[in-house]
């Protein structure tokens, strides 16, 4: 029956260790308490929290080092580009600033995805960066234990199944982890039997192989003991990472047995040294924070270190490092025994004083705990509480040690008018500690109250401790002070920043009115918590942290965007970096027709209207999610690059801005996302067919081919023809049509200012411009006599025309043939009827460009995607090709 009992038992426990021991369980447990695992759960975990590093795993297949900088949750097939620590493929091919940048994508591809950066895996054959990396840590976490039991069949069907081409045998794990690289591999091997590279393959794979053995050798070197030699696998290793949460922990544990020994040592130093009572708890107090020292010193012979910011995980590197630092000798100091002592001058806790020399683990616990905490004010505030008691106990334990003799005299504390309760027991050692605290608190707190020192030696601590008090009052009132203003920092900015406006308004006689709108922008400010200055909030972090928070914070908002749904990644992750947050008031203007637009808006928060010419007119209303301004920053409109409409703020509206110079930058790169924004612009365009005379001032665009520009907007009736028939062209009629034309784009070629060209309308010309026919497109844009008529009419009105003619009387010609040319002028119906058709044909020429470019982009990605590829197999380099080859999915799919 016992026998049975004790069996069940055996066999429960070996159930809850097996299940305990399976690799995502102790992952999870060891990622978040921060022990790291062989070396290829370390590189993940540091892949993680953006750490690059170097290690090296060695498997029965041969090497593997990945390297890279990484954000979030980039996988190690992405690391395998990070600089200096890839080998295995050819250095030129490293593209770190690619990598980050793909570590960004990554976030927010997971955020797209609806996975937080960070969170847990994707589903089984995405490719996406956590799903990869947990995967791939659980095979490489497998790979170890393979490794660990010896068993190299499994190890070779495990490799036999990544059916591995390159030189790392980690890589292709990786590899199979995907169907996207499985078919990739396959595309791999054809074009290897196509090429015929099969000899130069495996030269080149000795090659590399040999390379891997030489950097092998070297980061064993480097690394020491658990990468040094060629091995047979990875060795189970635990190593706590310095940045973990296991070692924070610790750095608690190990403070407290300090504090023990800070408060403690003294106190039975002074007033009760260790009575026969109280002996066994006392030792026992003492030994067991000597436990916890001797434990430290071994935690830290397993606790990570980073050289030259690589975190160092070998166990004989570790142990050297630690051995070789000046916090061993610290710690051995700490652990002095001289307690032995007490079996021959008797119990002194004084002996024990080096227990005191580890306050330096204290102060760094208490460093990274005021960093870590959310309430920094709340720390501050304890800590300080907690120092001011250390010194009072400290300097009641003083105390009593200096006027050991004469301090507790019943007579003097009546002499001095002291209180200090009932005169106790020199045995009582706490009662005594208490009257001496007491009398110390009233001394340090500059409350009064102090005994008459009688002796020199007593003298002279008084007055240490008066002055001490002063200053321990002072810093005190600081502390207390800086604490009281930091709890109201944010609101004290803020009301300076109010008051300084009221200010500058009433100075500068602002309108009630105005100051009253300005005065409830701050109100609104403030009761949206977006009082605080966020630029400035963030302005201290690297751009890639920035980054990272910018696509946390934005990313939703881009999200709800129409044309940013079902855009790729990359697009959103460059937009979110751009992206500046502004507030407008209820009927504040957020541009007007006619103006120059130089941002598109992205609206967070709030309701906008888009409003016609008399200010009423409601075109559309826009909410979160929705956007506008994008027509004149693509010059689309039909006054180029001003604003076809007015956009106004109904209540408060929280918007995102991104500048026409950000958004080309962006829109390069992405072609695809700029078809769709052109095609809705095209739609909204629609509504302003029957678009005022501005047309008239359209011309191509020099800084986006293909669409046009404007320089400004010219009334009809301003509009003058300048005669510069006779000049270039026969009186045909053709010309005639071509000079109409032109006519009406010419503004375009004058740099800037209103156009001083106008028309003068005939009736007379009327039956004329029936005869005409149209122009063609063709003669619009192609011809070239009409090229030369493009003619800036400040160039012919400034009489330079006469003085370049080579014929004489050129100027008297030009005046004899204006009211020919007027005859042959349409009238104004006519000219507006005739602009519009271009106009229509000029979208549809646009449309015409943006998909052959659409084209053209999809051609380049094949011809990039071969070459990549081809590359690939010359190189035999995995990784970067793979890398290079997603960059070229990418594009393909922007260009789709
Ligand atoms: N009918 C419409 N619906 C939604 N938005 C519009 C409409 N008409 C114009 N807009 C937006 O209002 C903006 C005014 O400035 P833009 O011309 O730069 O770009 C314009 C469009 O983004």
């Amino acid at each position: 029956m016992i026998d049975e009992y004790i069996f069940h038992t055996y066999i429960a426990y070996i159930r809850i260790f097996v299940y305990c021991s399976r690799p995502p369980f102790i992952q999870i447990w060891q990622f978040s308490i921060g022990i790291i695992t062989s070396a290829r759960l370390m590189e993940d975990r540091l892949s993680g929290s953006g750490t690059r590093i170097n290690t090296v795993a060695s498997s029965n297949s041969g090497l593997f080092t990945a390297g890279g900088s990484s954000v979030g949750s980039s996988s190690a097939a992405t690391g395998a580009t990070g600089g200096s620590s890839f080998v295995g493929g050819p250095p030129s091919l490293s593209r770190n600033r690619s990598f980050s940048k793909h570590s960004l994508l990554e976030i927010v591809s997971n955020r797209i995805s609806g996975s937080g950066v960070g969170g847990t895996s994707s589903a089984e054959g995405s490719s996406g960066g956590i799903g990869l990396t947990k995967r791939f840590s659980r095979e490489s976490f497998s790979a170890a234990c393979v490794n660990k039991t010896q068993q190299p069949q499994q190890q070779q069907q495990l490799l036999q199944a990544n059916d591995s081409l390159s030189p790392s045998a980690g890589t292709e794990l990786l590899a199979s982890s995907t169907t996207t690289r499985r078919s990739r591999d396959a595309r791999r091997r054809d074009l290897k039997n196509k090429l015929k590279l099969e000899r130069n393959w495996d030269a080149r794979q000795l090659e590399l192989g040999g390379n891997g053995a030489h950097n092998f050798a070297s980061s064993g070197a480097n690394g020491g003991g658990a990468s040094s030699g060629p091995r047979s696998g990875c060795k189970w290793t635990f190593v706590f990472d310095p940045a973990g949460r296991l070692c924070y922990y610790w750095s608690m544990v190990v403070s407290l047995a300090f504090l023990y020994n800070f408060w403690v040592l003294i106190y039975r130093f002074a007033f009760q040294e260790i009575a026969s009572d109280t002996l066994v708890m006392w030792l026992c107090l003492d030994y067991f924070c000597d436990l916890v020292y001797v434990l430290d010193i071994a935690f830290h012979f397993r606790t990570g270190y980073l050289e030259e910011g690589v975190l160092q995980t070998d166990a004989s590197k570790l142990r050297q490092h630690y051995m070789n630092s000046t916090t061993f000798y610290v710690d051995c100091l700490c652990l002095l025994p001289l307690d032995f002592l007490y079996l021959s001058i008797g119990f002194n806790s004084m002996l024990r004083c080096f227990r005191l020399v580890k306050i330096y683990r204290f102060w760094t616990f208490m460093d990274r705990t005021e960093r870590h905490t959310n309430y920094p004010n709340v720390f501050r505030s304890i800590s300080l509480v907690h120092y001011l008691l250390v010194i009072f106990h400290w300097n009641a334990c003083l105390y009593r040690i200096v006027m050991r003799n004469n301090s507790f005299d019943p007579s003097l504390i009546r002499d001095y008018g002291i209180w200090m309760g009932q005169p106790t027991d020199p045995n009582d050692g706490v009662g005594q500690y208490l009257q001496s605290f007491y009398l110390c608190t009233l001394t340090l707190t500059t409350t009064g109250g102090v005994l008459k020192p009688r002796t020199k030696g007593e003298l002279l601590f008084v007055i240490i401790q008066l002055i001490f008090g002063l200053m321990l009052f002072a810093t005190v009132l600081g502390h207390v002070s800086n604490i009281v203003i930091n709890v109201s920092a944010a609101r004290k900015e803020f009301q300076a920043k109010l008051d300084a406006v009221k200010t500058y308004m009433r100075m500068r006689r602002v309108p009630r009115h105005l100051q009253v709108k300005v005065i409830k922008w701050f109100d609104y400010l403030w009761f949206t918590q977006k009082s605080s200055d966020e630029e400035k909030s963030v302005g201290g972090l690297p751009d890639k942290l920035k980054a990272e928070i910018a696509i946390h914070v934005h990313l939703d908002t881009l999200k709800r965007v129409e044309i940013f749904q079902n855009t790729e990644a990359g697009f959103l992750c460059e937009l979110v970096l751009r992206l500046r947050p502004v507030l407008f008031s209820p009927g504040d203007y957020i541009c007007r027709k006619g103006e120059v637009g130089k941002e598109m808006y992205i609206v967070n928060r709030g309701r906008l209207q888009v409003v016609a010419d008399n200010g009423r007119t409601v075109l559309a209303t826009l909410k979160a999610g929705s956007y506008f301004g994008e027509i004149s920053i693509l010059n689309m409109g039909t006054a180029g690059n001003r604003r076809t409409a007015s956009v106004r703020s109904v209540g408060y509206s929280d918007l995102f801005v991104l500048s026409k110079k950000d958004m080309w930058d962006v829109l390069k790169e992405y072609p695809a996302a700029r078809v769709r924004l052109e095609a809705i612009a095209v739609k909204r365009l629609e509504k302003y067919k029957k678009a005022p005379l501005e047309k008239a001032a359209l011309g191509r665009s020099h800084s986006t081919p293909g669409l046009v520009e404007s320089t400004g907007r010219v009334p009809l009736e301003r509009m003058e023809l300048t005669n510069t028939q006779p000049l270039h062209m026969p009186s045909n009629p053709d010309s005639a049509n071509v000079f109409r034309s032109s006519a009406g784009s010419s503004s375009s070629t004058g740099t800037g200012g209103e156009s001083r060209c106008s028309f003068r309308t005939s009736r007379r010309s009327s039956a004329l411009q029936q005869q005409q026919p149209l122009l063609t497109p063709q003669q619009f844009f192609g011809d070239s006599s009409a090229g030369s008529l493009l003619m800036p009419p400040a160039f012919l009105a400034s009489g330079t025309v006469g003085n370049r003619s080579t014929s004489p009387g050129t100027s008297r010609d030009l005046v004899a043939l204006e009211p020919q040319i007027m005859k042959t002028l349409p009238p104004a119906d006519a000219l507006v009827a005739e602009i519009n058709r271009l106009r229509e044909r000029l979208l549809m020429l646009e449309s015409e460009n943006t998909s052959l470019s659409a084209k053209l982009n999809r051609q380049q990605w094949e011809v990039e995607n071969r070459l990549a590829e081809i590359e690939m197999q010359i190189c035999g380099a995995g990784s970067p090709a793979d890398s290079a080859t997603d960059d070229n999915e990418r594009n393909f799919e922007s260009a789709i």
